[in-house]
């Protein structure tokens, strides 16, 4: 079953610090929106995902059952490219997060030059209750239930929290077998052996890693010199977190759902199993010390990196935060009000739409890939992600020192320009 929701039918004010992220990309928007020449039309039409799908997803479980769970994909903007994003599965999915998260890839992929808009979706489902069969189950009927609205020109979804390259391998086959042809251009983040890219699974950490680095070293100090700690040790929280340590910092604590490890002398993160290899590890290796989730953010380091989900800084803990740099790999995990105390108080956050934008930038190579049927090696693959990593930090460097804005606003300015030209050029109003 499919419906398509109309923008209002999904608009709720959030509570302060429990906002939705739609609730904070727009707060965002509106904020950044000062300090950018753009029309107010295409401001307000910004504010709005394109459409949101909401499909039901019915599931035989392996012992006979039929559950039915909820899917949603929200398209946001589509000016620049085919909307781009993940799929989510996770218990807290909704609508409201898919649109809020479509935005962010809007402008994530406006601030890397990618020719992409934004998109986000998933399912509301805790995929450890999952087996495999179950999952692989679940996710052919979703990709049959949202196959009108994506493909390779349309719409590309990827992974995101709680799915991977598998989850890809097998929505482009049920996408593919319906088409009549293989189609590997219609996901990205897929295994190598039917198209995926090398170094896509490690990209987004991969970014959040160089972009830490930049950070650290505009801000006057060497990155072996510094200490970080990670929250969440997935894709994005355990090879940001191994890289550093590979360049020389101090990895200092490191977490998963249950809580964190800390060793003042630094953690040796190579030897901590990821999230892929095994979920729930963290706090089963040697440590001196356990914390909580919300102690590992507070912890007097150089860097921390929020690395697992979002809302976890907020007006509640943003005076706690002790670090001088909050460097953003999860996507959405400061709220307004959190972002508005740090700003205050001097801490400097990298947001999101740069730090991970890895993920989707070696997306758009896989894509490049998959259209030329051709494969990069890992090397090329790498060499192109740090270029386009420190062009996009430089580009939002210069806006933060010609017109003296956050990270933030200077991302959004980047990203709106980009968005507003070419709504101007193609005519399209708004
Ligand atoms: N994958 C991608 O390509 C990209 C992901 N992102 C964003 O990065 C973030 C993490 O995604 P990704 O690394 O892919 O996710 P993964 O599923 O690979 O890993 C998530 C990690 O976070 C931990 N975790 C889950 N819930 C919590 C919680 N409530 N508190 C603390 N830790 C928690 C998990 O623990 P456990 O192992 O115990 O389950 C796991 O270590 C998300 O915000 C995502 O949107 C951004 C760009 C690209
Ligand atoms: O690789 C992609 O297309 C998108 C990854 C993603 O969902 C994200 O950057 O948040």
């Amino acid at each position: 079953m499919t419906t398509t929701q109309s923008t209002s039918e999904t608009e709720s004010s959030g509570d302060g610090d429990h906002d939705s992220a739609l609730v904070t990309a727009r707060r965002q928007l509106e904020h950044a929106a000062a300090h950018v020449d753009v029309d107010e039309g295409v401001i307000e039409r910004l504010k709005h995902p394109t459409r949101v799908q909401r499909v039901s997803v019915p599931l035989e479980r392996d012992d006979g059952t039929v559950e039915v769970f909820t899917g949603y994909r929200a398209q946001h903007d589509d000016v620049r490219g085919p909307y781009k994003g993940g799929l989510r599965y996770h218990p807290e999915v909704n609508a409201q997060e898919c649109i809020g998260l479509s935005m962010w890839m809007t402008w994530k992929c406006a601030v890397m030059d990618l020719p992409f808009g934004g998109g986000k979706g998933g399912i509301a489902v805790d995929p450890k209750s999952l087996s495999e069969d179950e999952t692989e189950r679940l996710t052919r009927r979703f990709a049959e239930e949202i196959r009108d609205s994506v493909g390779p020109t349309k719409d590309v979804p990827a992974p995101d929290m709680g799915t991977d390259a598998q989850t890809m391998a097998w929505f482009m086959d049920a996408y593919s077998m319906q088409q009549g042809e293989t189609i590997p251009g219609v996901v990205t983040g897929k295994p190598p052996v039917i198209g995926g890219s090398f170094g896509r699974e490690e990209a987004p950490g991969r970014s959040t890693a160089i972009i830490a680095r930049e950070a650290i070293e505009y801000y006057g100090n060497d990155v072996s010199d510094v200490t970080v700690a990670v929250q969440g040790f997935g894709s994005v929280g355990a090879n940001a977190a191994r890289l550093l340590e590979d360049w020389g910092a101090t990895v200092v604590a490191v977490s998963d759902v249950n809580g964190a490890i800390y060793d003042p002398d630094g953690l040796s993160t190579h030897e901590i199993p990821t999230h892929d290899e095994e979920p729930e590890a963290v706090l089963e290796q040697d440590a001196p010390e356990t914390l909580s989730n919300e102690e590992v953010l507070e912890l007097d380091v150089d860097v921390v990196i929020p690395a697992a989900v979002g809302n976890v800084i907020t007006a509640d803990n943003a005076s706690d935060i002790q670090a001088d740099i909050v460097v953003e790999g999860a996507n959405g995990p400061t709220t307004f009000a959190g972002d508005e105390i740090l700003e205050e108080r001097g801490v400097h956050v990298i947001p999101d739409i740069l730090a991970n934008a890895g993920g989707v930038t070696v997306s758009y190579f896989e894509w490049l890939q998959d259209i030329n049927r051709r494969q990069w090696t890992l090397e090329e693959v790498n060499e192109e992600l740090e270029e386009k990593m420190l062009s996009a930090w430089a580009d939002l460097r210069d806006e933060v020192e010609e017109h003296d804005l956050t990270w933030r606003d200077a991302a959004y300015v980047v990203a709106l320009s980009r968005i507003a030209e070419a709504k101007a050029v193609r005519g399209l109003w708004p």
